[in-house]
């Protein structure tokens, strides 16, 4: 059986998502899902007028029911839903009435193992309900810390026989292991629907979904060198935004232009006196930041010989609150350097100071090990413990704006896309 690409509408404006819609149909998706935000956003209304442009395809409405079955599978049957979600771990008498409603209003039922505590367990049980569809699903959020459908999709489908369906983050590579994993309907949110080009994403699914041997699967790598591999692709302003505006350093700007991306080692000094931030050097290994606060702007606690020391020892930049000086010769190395100011005076060695304990550089607090992102916008830091789920979430806001950014050279304005007086706080 050929699978089917459901593809997952999941943002806040109609008009975008029917647009959105017909380019990942002209990619070869099938089904078309209302996602729950778009559901949120829009009513029943977005299941009609969805059900009105694409009359010849199955439509599915997320409404994600969690109690009160029959009458959402009412609604959305009414509005024109060919398939509704119910959630998995609603209670047995929410699936069964959800259940009793699609027979009466003639449209099938899709269970929905999201968050749910034992999802093999369920996806039998579902089965037992009666369900026509188990959706072997990680949400959104999920995703950003880590987890993937794949895995649980291989218990279940050694379990169950109802049709399978899977969601989670799904790509090319992902769709084919699906696929080979037993998923009949492959649900592909935002890697088809925020790309710069819809089309293209959806055809790359048809296509790793339809030959899903052909599809390499790669190795897996480090976290370190995962999230390593994200802060390349994405801006400063892509992770300020995903940490809703924290992060980014004040005062501190590029002096030697270039990307940074590294973990901190800290140091903590005094006026005039450079001991510990050259000391920090010998400590730093390959791709770490070294991350100063100097008690002085006026006396330099960096120069040239420093720069030189940390090209030796492969060191990905400088962050440095305090002076930095032979500002000639640091641009001619080459090494990403920011700093607050520069000056041609510096101090001596004396050896006061610290390395490696919690500092504040820039108004932000930065410990040993996090994340120290820079680029021409200027600094952000991202707390070691937070970084793998920073970067998947910087990631989404860089597919996104790539997408709006192409609505926008297609013509109108940012206001008008975003639909910015609609959501402007009453
Ligand atoms: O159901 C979904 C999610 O809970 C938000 O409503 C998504 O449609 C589903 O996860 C598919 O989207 P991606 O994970 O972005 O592929």
């Amino acid at each position: 059986m050929v699978p089917i690409i459901q593809v997952a509408l999941d943002l806040l404006e109609l008009d975008r998502s029917v647009e959105i819609a017909k380019e990942a149909i002209a990619g070869g998706a099938d089904w078309i899902e209302i996602g729950t935000p778009l559901i949120k956003s829009e009513g029943m209304n977005a299941i009609r007028t969805m059900r009105k442009a694409f009359s010849d395809r199955t439509i599915l409405a997320d409404m994600k029911t969690v109690d009160t079955g029959a009458m959402e599978v009412e609604m959305a049957a009414k509005a024109g839903a060919d398939v509704v979600i119910v959630l998995g771990s609603a209670a047995d008498s929410t699936v069964l009435d959800a259940l009793r409603s699609a027979h009466k209003y003639g449209v099938r039922l899709m269970a929905d193992l999201i968050s749910a505590p034992d999802p093999v367990k369920r996806a039998v049980e579902l089965e037992a309900l009666g369900v026509d569809y188990v959706n072997v699903h990680v949400g959104i959020d999920q995703q950003m810390i880590g987890k993937d459908p794949i895995s649980i999709l291989m218990e279940i489908s050694e379990k169950v026989s109802v049709q399978l369906a899977v969601a989670g983050g799904l790509d090319a590579e992902s769709a084919a292991q699906a696929v080979r994993a037993g998923a009949r309907i492959v649900i592909v949110g935002g890697n088809i629907t925020r790309s710069d080009n819809v089309t293209e994403a959806a055809r790359k699914i048809r296509q790793s979904v339809d030959s899903p041997e052909s599809i390499d699967i790669r190795n897996r790598v480090t976290v370190d060198q995962e999230i390593r591999e994200i802060f390349k692709e994405v801006s400063t302003s892509n992770i300020s935004d995903a940490m809703h505006g924290k992060g980014a350093m004040k005062g501190i700007h590029p002096l030697v232009r270039g990307k940074m991306i590294g973990t901190a080692i800290t140091v903590q000094s005094f006026a005039g006196d450079w001991a510990k931030t050259v000391e920090a050097i010998d400590i730093a290994k390959e791709g770490n930041v070294i991350v100063i606060y100097n008690e002085s702007k006026d006396i330099a606690c960096w120069g040239g010989l420093a720069t030189q020391s940390s090209l030796n020892k492969r060191i990905a930049g400088v962050v440095i609150e305090g002076a930095v000086r032979d500002i000639d010769e640091v641009e001619t190395l080459g090494l990403p350097i920011y700093t607050s100011n520069t000056v041609p005076n510096a101090g001596d060695p004396k050896g006061f100071g610290e390395i490696n304990a919690e500092i504040t550089c820039g108004g932000q607090a930065v410990k040993p090990g996090d994340y120290i992102i820079g680029d021409e916008s200027g600094v952000v830091v991202v707390p070691g413990e937070r970084a793998y789920e920073i970067a998947r979430r910087a990631k989404e806001v860089n597919k996104t704006e790539k997408r709006i950014f192409d609505e926008i050279r297609r013509g109108g304005t940012l206001s008008e896309i975003l639909k910015l007086k609609k959501w402007e706080k009453l």
